[in-house]
């Protein structure tokens, strides 16, 4: 009897220690539970934060890209600000420059001006004073023939240096006769050409200029103007000097010089440039017509361009070939036609603008002769006739002009109205008078010197520049042109100055931007680096707040352990049909080991049910005792659930108790916890949360995590395998299928256990003021 009772103490105080542990194991649970479902809510929080981070990271990555290409734009920007800059400054100092050398440039080109003006002047005032119409005698030779018949000279050149020849007569009579110069037949063509040099100089200063020769037939007309090979005329030597004048002119004048070939023959102007001249060739007849006043030409003549001498000199040839020539009797090659060279001349002087148009008639007279004496009959007397006609014009204007009559003759004959601009007192004229030395042509050289000397008494007014009209109106065009020119160059600088002053207020924009973008960022910063703080404080608190709590509940129990386990044990004395309440609790509490065989999550969805219904905790303890009368057998003995129960949870294990059906050993396995690494997988940081701070912060969370739960896995393992075994020891073969139903049941039970466990947590943390899941779902 005796043991009886002691066995019963024994199995009573057992089914209390068992009590106790299940409690604990409820408490364990639930605190598991919870534990899972803040990490599962950490981990959400993590993987979202790593997400929002990410996105964050994405932003910031391509802010700061941005960054860059403003950073490289605006220093673009600045480049292009400090190119302009300089670019400004160099043109700014070469417009300083331009100035300057403006100034200084206008200043001599007054000064050039002045001097060249003066230089003019005094040259025509030379020419003025040696007359504008110049003559010049010069005497050929006596030819071999002339020798051979003894002919002796009539001409005295003692004087010739001063300009005076003196024409001894048959009689005793002598004539003197004062000319601008005398050419004795000893002077050459070089020495011809010395005073005759001036006139190119003229003509390239914008004169009109017109040298021709006059005399009797075969007196060295030709050979004075044309000469021959070694001994070039005045035609060639004058080219020559313009040429070499225009050359010495580069860069200050410019000029185009055309050549044009024409004669007189028979009163008709012949064109010999034009192709397929001949010699004798009948040609287009051209006309000599007044362009404006002062100014005749003769259109459809070919004016054929030359750059230089060469090009001159072989149109000059060109011409000169074309030319009617015949046999004399006092000329073996006698020239029959008047034989006309023009040289047009255009110049404009680059410093001031100033451009002239100006004519050198070079002209080889048609030799005047005496008809009956050159015994000319049929073509040879027409010819005659009309040189002599053009030459009798020429003599009759010479005189009008010299008596200053109001009408001059010119159109008389080709040869004067061709001759006109050059007579008519604006021109430059130089006359070469040429004479025989033989004393049998006495009479002839009388008649030459005589009109030579009329020639030389004309006054021709002060010569008159040749101005280009229409040069001058192309001038002021070009002056216009230059003017719009500068206009737009400035309108360009303006552009460019408004160009570069928006790029620097874009400049200063983007600069602006980048500043912007530069702060925005940092902010973003500073906002992550505060979620991140308040996420990990949030879990710091959450476990510092578990771990006091289970501090507290510890110190409870111990404050509370010993008069409550004695009230109990004297509870249990005075109820001895408690035993199959025990038995439904103990088949709560293997069923709820089956609970280690759940999800994390399922845990956690307990917890969130628990969570997320708090009333769950406030039910009335009525229906807490109805619904575990339910699950106990028959309901017969209903033990309200105490706080008892749980003081004495230290109380140590009782043996195996063989009345209490235990779960097999298969539910003992299966009651085994799941592996740590299925738990903490879920902590794993997400693959795409990369920045090295932030994942060094979370692994060290993660890890304080991890080793909470599984410090609280492992007390439940070292729990569970002496219960299993306790159990195992109990429990036959034929209640595994009813412990196994009893597992079933009991496993529904957990929510209801576990509510009751957690509405005794919630008491007490209501108690305490706390409440974690709200202060955690307000948290996030
Ligand atoms: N100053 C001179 N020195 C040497 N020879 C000369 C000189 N002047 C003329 N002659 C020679 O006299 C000849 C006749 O000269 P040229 O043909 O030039 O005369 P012209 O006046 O042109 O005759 P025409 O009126 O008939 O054409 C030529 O053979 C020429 O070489």
């Amino acid at each position: 009897m005796r043991e009886n009772v002691l066995k019963t103490r024994e199995c009573r105080e057992a089914q209390e220690s068992l009590r106790e542990l299940q409690m604990e194991l409820m408490r364990k649970s639930m605190h598991v539970g919870s534990l899972a479902s803040a990490v599962e809510g950490q981990v959400k929080e993590k993987s979202r934060l790593c997400q929002f981070l990410n996105v964050l990271s994405e932003k910031f990555k391509a802010l700061k890209l941005e960054h860059q290409s403003l950073r490289k734009e605006s220093l673009e920007y600045k480049n292009c600000v400090l190119d302009a800059t300089q670019m400004s400054k160099t043109i700014q100092q070469y417009v300083n420059q331009y100035a300057t050398l403006e100034h200084e440039f206008k200043e001599l080109k007054e000064k050039f001006s002045e001097e060249a003006k003066e230089r003019k002047d005094l040259y025509n005032k030379l020419i003025e004073i040696k007359g504008n119409i110049r003559v010049f005698c010069r005497c050929r030779p006596l030819n071999a023939e002339e020798i051979a018949e003894g002919a002796s000279a009539a001409i005295d050149f003692e004087s010739a240096k001063d300009g005076e020849l003196i024409v001894k007569g048959h009689v005793s009579s002598k004539k003197v006769f004062k000319f601008d110069s005398v050419f004795s037949p000893e002077e050459d063509q070089e020495k011809v050409f010395e005073k005759t040099a001036p006139f190119a100089t003229s003509v390239l200063d914008g004169f009109n200029v017109c040298i021709f020769a006059y005399g009797q037939t075969g007196t060295g007309k030709t050979f004075t103007m044309e000469g021959r090979e070694g001994a070039r005329g005045v035609n060639y030597r004058t080219l020559e000097e313009l040429f070499r004048i225009i050359k010495e002119r580069e860069g200050i004048f410019l000029y185009e010089v055309t050549v044009s070939v024409l004669e007189v023959y028979n009163e008709q102007i012949h064109d010999l440039l034009l192709t397929g001249s001949e010699p004798g060739a009948t040609t287009k007849r051209l006309e000599v017509r007044q362009a404006a006043e002062g100014v005749h030409h003769v259109p459809g003549l070919v004016e054929a361009p030359v750059t230089n001498m060469i090009e001159a000199w072989e149109v000059l040839q060109t011409g000169s070939k074309a030319r009617v020539v015949g046999s004399t009797n006092a000329n073996e090659h006698s020239s029959r036609s008047h034989c006309i060279h023009c040289v047009m001349v255009k110049g404009e002087n680059l410093i001031n603008g100033e451009c002239t148009k100006s004519k050198l008639w070079l002209i080889d007279l048609a030799g005047s002769e005496r008809v009956a004496k050159t015994d000319a009959q049929g073509e040879r007397l027409r010819e005659a006739q009309n040189i002599n006609k053009s030459l009798s014009a020429l003599g009759d204007v010479i005189s009008a002009l010299a008596t200053k009559t109001s009408h001059i003759p010119f159109r008389n004959s080709k040869l004067t109205h061709l001759l006109q601009d050059s007579l008519s007192g604006d021109s430059k004229t130089l006359m070469f008078v040429q004479i025989s030395p033989n004393e049998n042509d006495v009479g002839e050289t009388l008649c030459s010197l005589n009109f030579a000397s009329r020639v030389r008494g004309i006054e021709l007014g002060q010569a008159r520049k040749q101005v280009d009209v229409g040069e001058l109106s192309r001038y002021k065009l070009m002056v216009g042109r230059a003017k719009q020119d500068s206009k737009n160059k400035d309108a360009q600088i303006k552009t460019m100055e408004e160009t570069i002053q928006s790029l620097e207020a874009k400049n200063k924009a983007k600069d602006l931007l980048t500043v912007n973008l530069q702060e925005k960022i940092k902010e973003l910063e500073s906002q992550l680096l505060v979620e991140r703080k308040i996420a990990r404080q949030h879990v710091d608190n959450k476990i510092a707040h578990d771990h006091l709590q289970k501090q507290r509940s510890i110190k409870e129990e111990s404050y509370l352990r010993s008069p409550m386990a004695e009230r109990n044990l004297n509870s249990t004395a005075e109820k001895p049909r408690a035993a199959p309440n025990d038995f439904g609790i103990a088949k709560q509490m293997f069923s709820d080991s089956n609970t280690d065989t759940y999800s994390f999550k399922q845990l956690m969805s307990l917890g969130e049910e628990k969570e997320n219904n708090p009333d769950a905790g406030k039910l009335p303890p009525t229906t807490t005792k109805a619904r575990r009368v339910s699950l106990c057998n028959g309901g017969e003995y209903q033990q309200p659930m105490n706080q008892a129960s749980r003081r004495q949870s230290l109380i140590p294990l009782p043996r195996r108790n063989s009345l209490m059906p235990l779960p097999t050993a298969k539910l003992a396995v299966a009651a085994a916890p799941p592996p740590l690494d299925k738990i903490t997988e879920h902590l794993s940081p997400p693959p795409l949360c990369s920045p090295p701070v932030v994942s060094k912060e979370k692994g060290s969370r993660s890890k304080k995590i991890n080793s909470i739960l599984r410090r609280s896995l492992q007390k439940k393992v070292i729990i569970r395998p002496s219960m299993a075994a306790q159990a195992g020891r109990k429990v036959s073969a034929a209640t595994t299928a009813q412990g196994t139903d009893f597992g079933r049941k009991a496993a529904r039970r957990v929510p209801m256990s576990g509510g009751a466990g957690q509405r005794v947590q919630q008491h007490k943390d209501k108690e305490r003021g706390w409440n974690n899941a709200t202060s955690l779902r307000n948290n996030y």
